[in-house]
């Protein structure tokens, strides 16, 4: 989960930066991931926006970015993501479920849950699938608050 989180600080979404870290049974690390547009799609000519002014969703983020869920199980150096488990730092949409599902990862360790209104019904739709797919779904339960890293020679 540190490492989800420590992906996340590279999201340049200025809103909500989320990370993802896809590991196997025995804890290797296999992916990793946080939301960004898609390669080669520059950040300079997409926008970041939640809403535009004009009301065109096509000024807003929601239809390019990729979630982190999707770039870990992308970023894999593993021919497949079956059986495996994915830490993200925050519970999956919808889209990002059926990914999960369907690249066979088999837990989801999450560490929020976002409780937007306008959007529950996602989340709804999310814990539906998983749960009917077998996905096993858990909070994550810290050990500690925070891991500092610094640099310096050991
Ligand atoms: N699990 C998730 N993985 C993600 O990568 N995201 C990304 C998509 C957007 O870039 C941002 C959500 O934007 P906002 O609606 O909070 O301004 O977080 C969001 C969630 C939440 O479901
Ligand atoms: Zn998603």
């Amino acid at each position: 989960m540190a490492i989800a989180f420590l992906s996340a600080e590279r999201s340049k979404d200025p809103n909500r930066q989320v990370g993802a870290c896809l590991v196997s049974q025995e804890g290797i690390i296999l992916g990793i991931g946080y939301n960004g547009f898609p390669r080669g799609c520059s950040d300079d000519k997409l926008p970041w926006a939640k809403k535009s002014a004009s009301g065109d969703p096509l000024e807003t983020k929601f239809p390019y970015v990729v979630h982190a869920e999707v770039n870990a199980i992308l970023n894999t150096n593993h021919a497949s993501a079956a059986g495996q488990k994915l830490y993200v730092t925050m519970f999956p949409c919808n889209e990002c479920a059926k990914i999960i599902i369907q690249s066979g990862v088999s837990e989801v360790i999450y560490f929020v849950e976002k409780k937007i209104d306008n959007s529950a019904h996602v989340y709804v739709a999310s814990h539906k699938l998983l749960s009917m797919a077998g996905v096993k779904v858990r909070k994550h339960q810290p050990q500690m608050a925070q891991i500092p890293i610094k640099f310096q020679e050991p």
